[in-house]
């Protein structure tokens, strides 16, 4: 299932996701550790209310080490818990119920305070689409649970799972739209695969990420593609890659779509190093 948000759907999840954080204590916040900014939904800190959350970059492993800890940084700044993980580093993963018991442990020194009861501690996973929310709950549960998949809008079904006898959290993450008013943004979350690619055209996602790593990765395109950053035509770009890659159509020219899918790929699979298209502070 691909989710389209249509003005309908946007009331529908936030509904049933103020619905289901009155049954929790604290949220996990998913965003896109290669933007980490473009990938909040753009209202759930209205949503939240007076409740704690801990942000988590995910997929560490594809974006820009440096600015993933500036990001930390930013967030720690901010007043909010925030860690970095790969989902597919065991101690990452562990990391994270580390840092919700001891958001467990202030919450409920609160409630004693309060006079209320200490008890386990219940969460719940929240973010937009493909940002990773099934498989972190698969890896927090140790189990193959969620169902997950590549395009964004995969999850279903609800029940409660005991962590590590540290938190309870909700087998059904929070699905929120992500920001799309503005153009720059949406370029963004579809250069990471957070948007489907049919929304925009993948040769125009393509030449934006390219631009973007001319500006801030340079060497990355000389390294990777060889290309010459002095000449201005894009086209001649995509004619250089397409032509290392054998993006050819028939009669010898360049496929431009195959090209630009080589370098969308090439750059959500990680081939070209970490990416981030978010900088803290700009
Ligand atoms: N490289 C990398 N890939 C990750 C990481 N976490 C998740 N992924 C991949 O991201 C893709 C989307 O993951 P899902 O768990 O399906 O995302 P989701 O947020 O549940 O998606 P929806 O069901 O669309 O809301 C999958 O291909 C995962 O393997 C990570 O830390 N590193």
């Amino acid at each position: 299932m691909t989710i389209q948000w249509f003005p309908g759907h946007m009331a529908k999840a936030k509904r049933e996701v103020q619905e289901r954080l009155k049954l929790v204590d604290f949220v996990i916040e998913l965003v896109d550790a290669r933007a980490p900014q473009s990938s909040q939904n753009p209202m759930l800190h209205e949503v939240l209310e007076q409740k704690q959350k801990l942000i988590v970059l995910m997929k560490k492993d594809l974006a820009d080490q440096q600015l993933t800890n500036k990001w930390l940084e930013h967030f720690k700044e901010q007043g909010h818990d925030a860690l970095a993980v790969d989902v597919n580093q065991k101690g990452d993963v562990q990391a994270i119920v580390k840092q919700a018991k001891q958001m467990g442990q202030s919450i409920n020194e609160k409630r004693k305070e309060k006079g209320i009861k200490p008890r386990s501690l219940r969460a719940m996973i929240l973010g937009i689409p493909n940002v990773g929310k099934s498989t972190l709950i698969n890896r927090l549960a140790n189990k193959k649970r969620a169902q997950t998949g590549d395009k964004p809008g995969v999850t279903k079904k609800q029940q409660w799972i005991k962590i590590q006898g540290e938190f309870e959290l909700l087998d059904t993450p929070g699905i929120l739209w992500p920001k799309f008013e503005d153009e720059e943004v949406g370029y963004k979350l579809a250069a990471i695969g957070s948007i489907k690619d049919q929304i925009l055209h993948l040769d125009d996602i393509a030449v934006y990420a390219l631009k973007y790593m001319r500006d801030n990765y340079p060497d990355v395109l000389k390294d990777r593609y060889k290309l010459d950053l002095e000449e201005e035509d894009i086209v001649l770009w995509f004619d250089t890659i397409g032509k290392k890659r054998g993006c050819l159509a028939s009669g010898g020219v360049i496929d431009y779509e195959k090209t630009a899918d080589v370098i969308i790929q090439d750059l959500r699979s990680g081939k070209l190093g970490g990416i981030t298209f978010d900088q803290p502070n700009r």
